[in-house]
């Protein structure tokens, strides 16, 4: 099957004052049709600058592509700007990680879903300059509504009535999930969805996210730096270091035989009955003078000459467990960390 997104060899920096910050460096990843894969990493690894680059809105101005592709759907999204374009808000859409910060707090959420629909409905067919038909209009309203009541809103008339301060957080980023999932995307890109709300919300949005994504057959990029949240939703796991890929893996195996170092200390840092979180020694380094060879040498318990001299490639195929590591874990040296 072809992947829906296809990200190859992708290396960006931005520009600051102290010289280019290599954010991402050679990043692998491909998502298939219908799949949701989860994009873990500690604060800092780079998993907003690739979400970002996917919906093409890091700032022109201070970004500098070095080298490889991100394709979605074939389409180049790093050089095809008019492509790139249609495809933004329609085939690929966005559900951030603070839903207040994304509304206009001066309108209505009927104005907001309705400006939504006027741009980006799947069934706009010649309103290319926002007009639509009276059969149209209606069958978005109607589209509208339903959603509305999909992503468990109840009364969806009341709500269009209201201002983004007058409903709940949780209330708010069901909001955004209906708004991602109006213009019948491929993919959505959910950066963090939930870190702004109370646990119990938290795993509600999770599971309605992960049932209307496998319902109606729409990919998923979520990042997280919560692993439980991964465990909730993902099928598959793309964990980031310091804006280089360290491990691919399939939901299960990433969670009982982790094989990266960074990976298992990534999950035995989870807080655990009795025990509070323990965090990995040292910090993610920073993307100015980032260490050579693997990124993660300097905080590796079983770093070696070569980690320092040579960057590891990925290792696997595509949908195996693939990873980047000159020692990986051995499955015999791990007792299951589920
Ligand atoms: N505009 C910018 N200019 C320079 N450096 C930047 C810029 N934006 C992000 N960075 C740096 O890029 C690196 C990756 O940041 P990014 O926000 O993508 O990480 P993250 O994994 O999403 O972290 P978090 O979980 O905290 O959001 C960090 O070192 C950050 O300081």
């Amino acid at each position: 099957m072809a992947p829906l997104l296809d990200i190859a060899k992708l290396s960006l920096s931005f520009r600051t004052e102290s010289g280019p910050a290599r954010v991402l460096d050679q990043i692998d990843l491909l998502v298939q049709p219908g799949e949701i894969v989860g994009l873990v990493g500690e604060s800092g690894c780079g998993k907003t600058t690739l979400a970002r680059a996917i919906l093409g809105t890091l700032p022109e101005r201070l970004t500098e592509i070095g080298s490889g592709h991100i394709r979605l759907d074939g389409v180049d999204m790093l050089r095809d700007d008019q492509a790139t374009e249609r495809l933004r808000g329609r085939v690929v859409t966005f559900v951030p990680q603070d839903p207040f910060a994304s509304f206009n707090p001066l309108f209505r959420i009927r104005a907001q879903i309705g400006d939504l629909m006027r741009w980006k409905t799947p069934r706009r067919t010649a309103s290319r300059f926002g007009w639509r038909s009276r059969a149209e209009q209606k069958a978005d309203d109607e589209a509208v509504l339903a959603m509305l009541d999909t992503v468990q809103l109840p009364q969806p008339r009341r709500i269009l009535e209201k201002y983004p301060h007058e409903l709940s957080g949780g209330q708010r980023q069901r909001v955004m999930i209906a708004m991602a999932l109006l213009p019948e995307p491929r993919l959505i890109i959910a950066d963090e969805p939930t870190t702004a709300l109370d646990v119990t919300v938290q795993a509600q949005i999770l599971g309605l996210l992960r049932r209307l994504a496998v319902e109606r057959g729409v990919s998923v990029l979520f990042t997280t730096h919560d692993l439980g949240a991964a465990w909730e939703i993902c099928d598959r796991v793309v964990v980031m270091y310091a804006g280089q890929t360290a491990e691919i893996a399939p939901r299960e195996a990433f969670f009982a035989h982790p094989r990266h170092p960074y990976t298992r200390m990534l999950l035995q840092s989870l807080p655990e009955e009795g025990r509070d979180a323990v965090g990995i020694p040292g910090a993610v380094p920073s993307p100015l003078q980032p260490p050579p060879g693997c990124r993660f040498n300097p905080r590796c318990p079983r770093m070696t000459g070569i980690c320092r001299d040579e960057r590891p490639a990925l290792s696997g195929q595509h949908g195996a467990h693939q990873v980047a590591c000159h020692h990986p874990v051995a499955v015999s040296e791990v007792a299951g960390n589920v």
